[in-house]
């Protein structure tokens, strides 16, 4: 299943039908060309070759790579990657070993098609927090330090597209705690669309606006972010949940909690993991969520919440079923067993209680 979308800005346009043997890649895409769109999926989907085509690193016959107005590749005619004016962060930071942090961006300074001012040079510097490494070595940095050097000379170059491939994969997460904060100040601060490949879902939930999520060479589903992850025939190895965005708009200082407000409702939250009260996203998974008829009344669960059912899944495994809830102009996804389904005569249409135990707070 595609969404289609049709956006009004410029678009990252890329069609490919690649067979080789093994695997094939057929893609017809459409992409905003802002903000961080996801691309999501198993091993060996594809996703590095989607990014390797709009780069120009991998030339398949055929294909089609606009990004807005500009073409990279069409027919007969293929830019090639030194002229396309993008930035590819890769898995490893891959900077030049006998030069020092700020030798490494001078190097990107130079290879620059247009003139990078000192104001910008600053800017990205500082989104960074490279400033106080950039004499250093490679080897004397830390792996997140090295990443996030790798990620500023990407910048240095004055992409019109930043294409990310598992930029944290190499990382521990203690080093991924401490680059994403750096990652979502690229997104806030900079009119830049990137790309960004990843199998975190906890990366994709706190960074991305849009996602693509590919299989075996095809796009499943693709549209902004929490739309795509409230469809019920996501591939198997996908965790079931849906990302609910809103703003804390109350606390309760008596029992440490905070009220999330969303097109739709509410939900308490525990205080003390809120990081920005103005934008907090949590993913609430499928098995997190209980279904009731009736408002109970003795129940530990805090957060109970009326809901209609709008979907039921189709596709089955054989012992419980996955159930989309509309509350208000929000979705969330119940996981609940057949059984349940039955004795409750749950239905499309039905109003229903859903009881979320635990949300994961991703921003
Ligand atoms: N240079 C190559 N020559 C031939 N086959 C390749 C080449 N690079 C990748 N492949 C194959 O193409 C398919 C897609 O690979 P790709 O690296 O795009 O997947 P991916 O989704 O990025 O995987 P991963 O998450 O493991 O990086 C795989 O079957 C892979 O083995």
């Amino acid at each position: 299943m595609t969404n289609k979308n049709n956006h009004n800005t410029p678009a990252i346009k890329v069609t490919c039908q690649l067979n080789r043997a093994g695997f094939a890649l057929n893609l017809d895409l459409e992409l905003p060309a802002k903000g961080i769109t996801a691309i999501f999926g198993q091993s060996g989907s594809g996703k590095t070759t989607l990014l390797r085509i709009i780069a120009g690193l991998e030339q398949v016959a055929g294909s089609e790579v606009h990004l807005g107005h500009v073409c990279w590749q069409s027919g007969d005619s293929f830019v090639p990657t030194y002229k396309r004016q993008l930035g590819y962060v890769f898995q490893e930071a891959n900077l030049f070993s006998h030069l020092t942090a700020q030798q490494n961006l001078d190097y990107a300074i130079k290879r620059a098609d247009e003139k990078v001012d000192a104001q910008y040079i600053t800017q990205i510097i500082d989104l960074l927090g490279i400033s106080s490494i950039l004499s250093q070595y490679p080897a004397q940095l830390s792996g997140g330090e090295a990443q996030r050097v790798a990620i500023a000379r990407a910048l240095l170059i004055k992409p019109k597209l930043l294409l990310m491939d598992e930029p944290l994969a190499s990382l521990d997460d203690a080093k991924k705690a401490e680059i994403l904060p750096y990652l979502e100040r690229l997104h806030s601060e900079l009119n830049m669309p990137i790309l960004y490949v990843s199998h975190s879902m906890q990366e994709v939930a706190r960074l991305a606006d849009h996602a693509v999520v590919l299989q075996d060479g095809k796009v499943v589903v693709e549209g902004e972010l929490t739309q795509v992850f409230s469809q019920l025939n996501l591939p198997e190895h996908i965790a079931k949940g849906t990302i609910i965005s809103g703003k804390i708009t109350e606390y309760d200082d008596k029992w440490q909690l905070a009220k999330l407000t969303f097109v739709g409702g509410y939900f308490w939250l525990p205080k003390q993991s809120i990081i920005n009260p103005e934008d907090v996203r949590v993913q609430i998974l499928a098995k997190d969520v209980a279904l009731s008829l009736s408002c109970p009344i003795d129940t530990s669960v805090q957060n109970k919440i009326s809901a209609r059912i709008v979907d039921i899944q189709t596709a089955q495994e054989p012992t419980t079923i996955l159930v989309k809830l509309a509350i208000g102009e929000s979705t969330i996804i119940a996981q609940v067993t057949k059984k349940s389904v039955q004795m409750l005569s749950l239905t499309q249409g039905k109003e229903v209680w859903a009881m979320i135990k635990t949300m994961a707070i991703v921003r």
